[in-house]
């Protein structure tokens, strides 16, 4: 089954689009959604979870249509957004007891484990937490109620390195167990190539690619060469280019360059700058 599918997606403000979006996340998958300030990333994320209303399209969760019983589906997903609206007198352990009356499948000691993972402060109340901590706070409340599918806009940025990677860590065991999926939006392109198994750029409202991490890095790369040489690459397999005096830099697809020229491995990160200059 796929966790997430979303068919011809469409909604509109008056200064931005967001285009006829199609992704699938397949159950047991992480999905990166990687995207410049005001790509649409949130938008995305806001229509899944029904907060905000769409122009046109379809959104299946878990197999169900996210505008049919949503607050069904709403226990079945995990989600830690830019603000994560926990009130501001409460402790750690007093989340805990407000969330075991919301959540039908809370789980205490999963809870217990998360919060003492990620050092959270037991006697602080939330008004005293920094960003980092609201939002170590929000991870453990999303992935601490029997989720299947969790769903982060920027849940990361506020972290610390240390902190990024035990997170990283966390959802990678997540979904370690074929039934749970998530997807991530960052800005921080180097978690997301460590983390996920899809990635998708968003350029503004449109979708430039969405495809397996690993297929990327074996489909692209990158050449450094002369001006000579870059004239026996053929043209539609240049999907970038840069001169200089010395050369060329260009990313490239792989299979279509003579073997004698010489391919580096491209990041994630490499992937989307290139693509955006293009696209631009
Ligand atoms: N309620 C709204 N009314 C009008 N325009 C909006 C509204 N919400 C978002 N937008 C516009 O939609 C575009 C996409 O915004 P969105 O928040 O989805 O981007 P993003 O990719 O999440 O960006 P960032 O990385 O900066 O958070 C922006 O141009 C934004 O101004």
């Amino acid at each position: 089954m796929n966790a997430l599918e979303i068919k011809n997606l469409t909604k509109s403000y008056p200064d931005f689009t967001l285009d006829n979006l199609n992704l699938t996340l397949p159950s047991g998958c992480i999905m990166g959604l990687v995207g410049e300030n005001g790509a649409g990333k949130s938008t995305t994320i806001k229509l899944i979870l029904d907060m905000i209303h769409k122009d046109s399209g379809s959104i299946t969760i878990l197999g169900r249509d996210n505008g049919d019983n949503i607050k069904l589906t709403k226990e079945d997903i995990g989600v830690v957004l830019d603000e994560v609206g926990i009130p501001e007198c409460l402790t750690v352990n007093q989340v805990g007891k407000v969330m075991k009356h919301t959540f039908q499948n809370w789980n205490d000691a999963e809870y217990s484990r998360l919060v003492q993972k990620l050092a959270l402060p037991d006697k602080k109340q939330f008004k005293e937490f920094s960003r980092g901590m609201k939002m170590k706070l929000g991870i453990a409340v999303a992935m601490s109620h029997n989720s299947k599918l969790l769903i982060l806009d920027e849940a990361t940025s506020g972290l610390d390195p240390v902190v990024r990677d035990e997170v990283v860590e966390m959802f990678s065991e997540f979904t370690r167990d074929e039934s749970h999926s998530v997807l991530i939006s960052s800005h921080i392109v180097n978690d997301l190539e460590k983390l996920c198994d899809y990635i998708a750029f968003l350029h503004k409202g449109k979708l430039l690619l969405c495809e397996e991490k690993d297929l990327l890095r074996e489909e692209y790369g990158l050449v450094h060469c002369s001006i000579d040489e870059f004239q026996a690459i053929p043209f539609n397999s240049v999907k970038y280019k840069k001169e200089n005096a010395y050369g060329v830099e260009a990313m490239v697809l792989r299979n279509a360059v003579p073997s004698d020229i010489h391919i580096s491995p491209i990041s994630i990160e490499e992937l989307f700058v290139f693509m955006v200059k293009e696209a631009k």
